[in-house]
Parts: structure tokens; sequence; C-alpha cells
């Protein structure tokens, strides 16, 4: 009932905004210089991208470039224009010029929108926002701290290994040797993610061990396009609205009780800059756009990953072999009879490049983020094509990783291999990194990357050692993705309903998983 009339006013007001679109549109007809990337006839008259690209999403752009595969191409949608990228070189030359084709922007409106700072608080992200004058500021601050403390180095290697310290122990207690266990599949890599994730990210006060924060995070991710309208959202987007109040709640009560003090470096990084611009209030109103980028896009990633290799024998089985081959036994100090399984996920990291290489062709395959930067001065993209101050640069992601021109004619296959670095692979073959856009680029580049990396393969490290896992019914119905308004990988369409269980011949054996350092992996190893 609730979702009936959520729907119902989400469809009046996307009624609502096309005919503003056109009306203001009749108002203001912005002019095509010819220098400008070609201009896509609309396929109805004024407003036709505009309402492909409401009933479509990302998937509107692989329509445009199948029918018009052009480099770069642009799309007018009322008052104003949408540059399409479609080559690596230009994607390069977009992220050169981040002076005036900047992401920043998009963290303002998403903040105004999302967090609902106080008027102090917007202002203080407003200022400097692109970094034009200097290295300082709400926003630019916060860039550097959190770049800092998720790459490689001291922090990172904390915080990634609380993260498989939990999800040892998530695993564990949930699939101890009882006989099989039955989840949807979905559900509980979700749950395991969002766990380990934020033990790791806010410490022993992670606020997130109570299951209602849990289900708050969700519920605004599933219901984020409500949000996103910010008309009323009390009404026009209740649960919505309910979960992020909750979501605020719980992070004001985790500042207040000073829990950042022992979470992470990524937390206290953000902290300390936070707190010389914005109240307390605010910084936990920002903290929540934070946990929603800590866990939407890695536990799809994690299904799908899962799903790939359980659902082809021959990959699990390699895996197995390639992962076993990793693991050093010694008898246990502790238990008789029993004996000690060592993995250390750096080795594996290092060492294992169908694992790397695998999540990255999922990646590949899943991506479905359309990266998004605004013009803020008139520029010459790659001295060729003019964009206009104002105008907005897509960069679909699932169109570059699905270009045959690209990646060959394999490039509708999913290649587990794909990735791994070929020795003596001609210069003229190789791979562009900028084709390459599952954690974006430039200076948006996702700082994630590699934490997001390092438990995905870390969970698939255990599960493939330790369990099998089955679907309900025998046979695996993989099911389709679809695209969500925040996540910048697919969701499933469905779940799958699995039983996991401890693998025989281990009965003996006491593991024990350890991540020595963190490893600036994956970068792509094309
Ligand atoms: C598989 C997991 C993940 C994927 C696929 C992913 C993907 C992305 C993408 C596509 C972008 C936009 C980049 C652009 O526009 O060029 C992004 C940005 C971002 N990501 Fe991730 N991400 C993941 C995990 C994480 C994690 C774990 C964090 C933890 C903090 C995170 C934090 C961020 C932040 C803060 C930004 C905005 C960067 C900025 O403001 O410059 N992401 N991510």
């Amino acid at each position: 009932m609730a979702n009936t009339s959520e729907y119902a006013v989400t469809a009046v007001l996307s009624l609502a905004a096309v005919a503003g679109f056109v009306f203001l549109l009749r108002c203001q007809a912005t002019k095509h210089d010819p220098r400008e990337p070609p201009l896509i006839p609309q396929p109805v008259f004024w407003i036709g991208h505009l309402l492909g690209l409401i009933r479509k999403g990302s998937r509107y752009y692989a329509n445009v470039s199948a029918r018009y595969p052009l480099p770069i191409y642009t799309l007018k949608v009322p008052r104003s224009k949408l540059y399409v990228v479609n080559s690596p070189e230009l994607v390069a030359a977009v992220e050169r010029n981040s002076k005036t084709i900047s992401f920043a922007p998009y963290v303002l409106q998403f903040a105004k929108r999302v967090v609902l700072p106080s008027r102090e608080a917007e202002d203080a992200l407003s200022q400097n926002l692109n970094g034009e004058a200097g290295k300082w500021g709400c926003r630019i601050e916060t860039h550097s701290a959190m770049h800092e403390a998720m790459a490689p180095g001291d922090g990172l290697d904390h915080m990634s290994s609380t993260m498989l310290h939990s999800l040892f122990g998530l695993l564990d207690s949930k699939t101890a040797s009882t006989g099989p266990r039955r989840f949807n599949l979905f559900m509980w890599i979700r749950h395991i993610v969002t766990l380990a994730t934020t033990n790791a990210a806010y410490g022993p006060s992670n606020p997130f061990r109570d299951p209602a924060m849990e289900d708050a995070i969700w519920t605004l991710n599933d219901k984020f396009l409500f949000i996103a309208f910010n008309v009323y959202p009390q009404l026009t987007a209740w649960k919505a609205h309910r979960a992020r109040e909750k979501l605020f709640r719980g992070f004001r009560d985790y500042f207040a009780v000073k829990g950042h003090e022992h979470g992470s470096r990524l937390i206290q990084g953000r902290y300390e800059v936070n707190k010389k611009y914005v109240s307390v209030e605010d910084i936990g109103r920002f903290e929540v756009s934070v946990s929603i980028a800590l866990l939407v896009n890695t536990a799809p990633t994690a299904f799908w990953t899962i799903t790939s290799i359980y659902s082809d024998p021959l990959l699990l089985t390699s895996l197995r072999d390639k992962l076993s081959a990793f693991v050093s036994a010694s008898p246990s100090p502790v238990t008789p009879n029993k004996t000690v399984y060592r993995l250390d996920i750096t080795e594996v990291i290092r060492g294992c490049p169908l694992l790397v290489s695998l999540v990255q062709e999922v990646l590949r395959m899943q991506s479905t983020n359309a990266a998004g930067r605004m013009v803020l001065e008139d520029t010459l993209l790659d001295g060729r094509y003019l964009l206009r101050k104002g105008s907005t640069v897509l960069i679909p992601a699932a169109q570059l990783h699905n270009d045959g021109s690209i990646w060959g004619e394999s490039v509708g296959e999913f290649k587990p291999s794909r990735f791994i670095k070929q020795a003596g692979r001609h210069r003229e073959t190789r791979i562009p990194a900028s084709a390459f856009r599952a954690f974006g680029g430039g200076t948006a580049l996702c700082p994630g990357r590699f934490f997001a990396t390092t438990e995905i393969l870390s969970l698939v490290a255990m599960l493939v050692l330790r369990y099998d896992i089955a679907p309900v019914g025998g046979k695996w119905n993989v099911p389709k993705g679809r695209s969500h308004i925040i996540t910048s990988v697919l969701s499933p369409e469905q779940d799958v309903e699995v039983t996991v269980t401890e693998r025989e011949g281990y009965e003996h054996v006491v593991w024990d998983f350890v991540l020595t350092e963190s490893v600036s992996r994956p970068e792509p190893l094309l």
C-alpha cells in the first residue's frame, strides 16, 4: 500500500517535473555551436531524450550509442545539455580538466538533498568547493583525509584487519558445523558486508550493531529515489525519511559518546576536518553519505562474484586449487588432533591474479554508473570539442565496458582471467586504463577501492576454502541485474535461496585468516 502511494506520488512528481521542464524549454532555447559534440536528434519533439532517460535510466546511453557510435555526443534536455563521452581518450581528457569539468558540485547537491545540513554546514561545504583557492575548506580537506586514510598504509591495514576479523566471526557463527543452513544469498551477503564493513570503519561503538540501523541504511538505499526528490519527504518518502532520521540519531549518539576515537582513521580523519567547520549534529548528518558509500556497491559486487564462482564448477575447482597453494598447515598449539590452516590475504592479493582479475571482470560486466561532471567554464576538450559552461558531462561505464573495439571480440563473455596482465602483450592491443570505469576516475576516483576489493577478495577466499554453496532446488538461476539510482553496480533482480555447508574433510581444521598489509590492488592489471 505504502509502495503504491509512493510510486503514485513519484509518477505525479515526474510528470510535473517534465511539464515544468517543457515550460522552461519554451522560455529558453540553447543554441548549439558547431564546435560542440554532435547533437543527437530528439526522438520525440523537445523532450524525447528526457523521456528516454526517465524510462530507461543509464541504459538509454547504450541505446543512443548503438544508433550513433560516436566518441562523444550531445543530448539536449530542457535548460541543459548532456555531453556523453564514449571514448577512453576523451575520458582521459575530461579527467585532465578537473578544474573546469568537475565532480565537486554533485557532492554539494547530494548533501543538500540527502543529508539536509544546517545553513552553516551548507555554506562551509560550498566554500572553495573545487579547490580553486588552494587546499583548504571542508570539502577539499575531507576529500584528502579520506584518500589518505584509505591508501595502503597503517590506517588501511588496521581497517582491513578489523574487517577480516569480523568477516571470520560472522561466517563462523552463521555456518558452524551444524549442517547446512539456508539463506537468501544476497540478503545474507548484504548483512555480512554491512557488519564487517561498519565494524572496521566505526570500531567498538559501531552504531550498525543496532539491527534498526542496518534496516535503516538499506531502506534508505532501496527508497533513495523518493528521498532524492526532496519534496516534503515526510509525506512523499516517509519510509526513507524515517530511516534517514534513524541514521541521523544513530550517528549523533555515536559522536556524542566519542565513538570515533576508537574508530578507523577514515572516520577520525573526517571528524578532525569537519569539526573545524560544522557542528557535531552536522558531522552526524554528513556521516550518512559515507555509510552509503561504504556499503551499497560492495554488497552487490560480492554477490555477483560469489554466484559467478559457485555456478561454475570448473572455476570453483580452479580457485580452490590456486588458493590452497597459499594455505600453510601446522598442528594446533591448543587443541590436540586439530590442524591450523593459515591463509594470508595479502599473499593472495599479490600472488593469485585469477581471483583479483575475476573481481575486476565482475565489475566490468556489472558496472552501471554514469560518472557525472559539471562544466564550470567553457572548455575545449582535447583541442577539438567545445563544452559549454553549465552543461553536464556523463561517462557511462557500461558503454565503455561493453565496447568491442576496446575489449575485443569476447566483450560480451564473462572471462574471469581477462584482467591478468599478459607479458609481452603488444602496446597497440593494451586496454587503456581509462576504459575501466568501475571506480570512476580522475580527482573523483573512488577512495574506497582498495578496501572494497580487499573485503570482497577476503570474503570470497573464506567461502571458497571453507564452504560449499548450492542453490535450493539444485540448479543455479543467476538473476539478471537491475540498475538503481544510487549504486554504481547492478543489483540482483531476485534473490537466490542457497544452502551453505562446511566442506567435507575439513572437520579437523582450525582456520586462521590474516592480512599482513594492505595492497594497492586492484589498479587495473591491464
Ligand atoms: C565495489 C565497491 C565500490 C564501487 C564499485 C565504487 C564506485 C565508485 C564510483 C563509480 C565513484 C564515482 C567516481 C567518479 O565519479 O569518477 C565512487 C566515488 C566514491 N566512493 Fe566508491 N565505490 C565502492 C566502494 C567504496 C567504499 C568502500 C568507500 C568507502 C568510503 C567509497 C567511497 C567513495 C567516495 C567518498 C566517493 C566520492 C569521491 C569524491 O568525492 O571525490 N566507495 N565510488
